[in-house]
């Protein structure tokens, strides 16, 4: 019998297994998928702005959106209006900021002022000491800032040691999180696995089992969720990680993965036509 889900590379004992088992029509009804954007829909580039979105791209997730019957997320570090530039032709739910702002059926976070205050107090500073290093580039997203280094990797661990100086007052408050190429500040009050959770509690998610695909460690709080909901994780590059059910080898592979999946949850109709 062929199995459900496309083929992928399975760690042992893993929920994707009992996936696996299902019908296309059950799995229609009972998949949800939450998915990271950079580095696992889209390949890495040099800026946050220079990214390409494959053609393919937009048409295979609505197609899964339709056919999960709206179970469908985008969780990413990204900002909601930085998303909505990606995609521009559909307003996909999203839990944006690594989950400090939300699209979707779920509540909005809340914007707790302790919080907010100590991002606030912490601007100035960076302002004042990133410029004199060359190569950064500052991505102030309102609710988290990401501080990119890809032009100058050599930084990378002076950079870090300055950053967790100057946010050392605030440590009550704000997390450093290490990306690929660059160090992300958020408040502590959310992170990619509050999405999972929130989202997993209404309609049309609530009662799905979960698959979060994500490339990042940033991810692994969305790869957590995702498995305290009985559903499972796969990730994406040559990292292997204990939190993985499964893995996919790049970008590519993942929308080649998710087309064949949005074909078999229409019986064998082309979703990227
Ligand atoms: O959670 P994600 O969807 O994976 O987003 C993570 C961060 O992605 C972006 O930065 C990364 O991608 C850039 C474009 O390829 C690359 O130049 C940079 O080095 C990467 O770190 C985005 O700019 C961040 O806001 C996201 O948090
Ligand atoms: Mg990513």
């Amino acid at each position: 019998m062929q199995q459900a889900l496309p083929p992928l590379e399975l760690q042992p004992g893993s929920p994707a297994v009992r996936l696996n088992r299902l019908e296309p029509g059950d799995l229609r009804q009972r998949l949800a998928l939450f998915l990271d954007i950079d580095g696992t829909l889209i390949d890495l580039a040099r800026t946050p702005q220079s990214v390409q979105v494959p053609e393919m791209l937009p048409g295979v997730l609505c197609a899964l959106e339709a056919r999960l019957d709206g179970a469908l997320a985008l969780v990413t570090g990204r900002s909601l209006a930085d998303v909505d530039r990606l995609f521009p032709a559909r307003r996909f739910v999203v839990g944006a900021q690594h989950g400090g702002e939300m699209r979707g059926p779920a509540r909005q976070p809340r914007q707790e002022m302790a919080f907010v205050a100590a991002l606030n107090r912490l601007r100035p500073r960076l302002e004042t000491i990133l410029p004199s290093w060359s190569g950064l580039l500052l991505e102030d997203k309102g609710r988290s800032i990401a501080i990119h280094y890809r032009e100058n990797p050599s930084v990378a661990f002076e950079l870090k040691t300055i950053l967790n100086r100057i946010m050392a007052p605030e440590i009550g408050a704000l997390e450093l999180l290490e990306g690929k190429c660059v160090f992300e500040i958020k408040p502590r009050n959310f992170d990619k696995g509050d999405v999972v959770r929130a989202l997993m509690t209404v309609a049309p998610f609530k009662g799905r089992i979960p698959i979060f695909i994500g490339d990042d460690e940033t991810d692994r709080a969305g790869m957590a969720a995702s498995r305290a909901h009985g559903g499972c994780t796969i990730r994406v590059g040559d990292k292997r990680d204990l939190l993985a059910d499964g893995f996919l080898p790049s970008p590519a592979a993942t929308r080649a993965w998710l087309r064949e999946l949005a074909i078999r949850l229409d019986h064998g109709v082309d979703a990227a036509q």
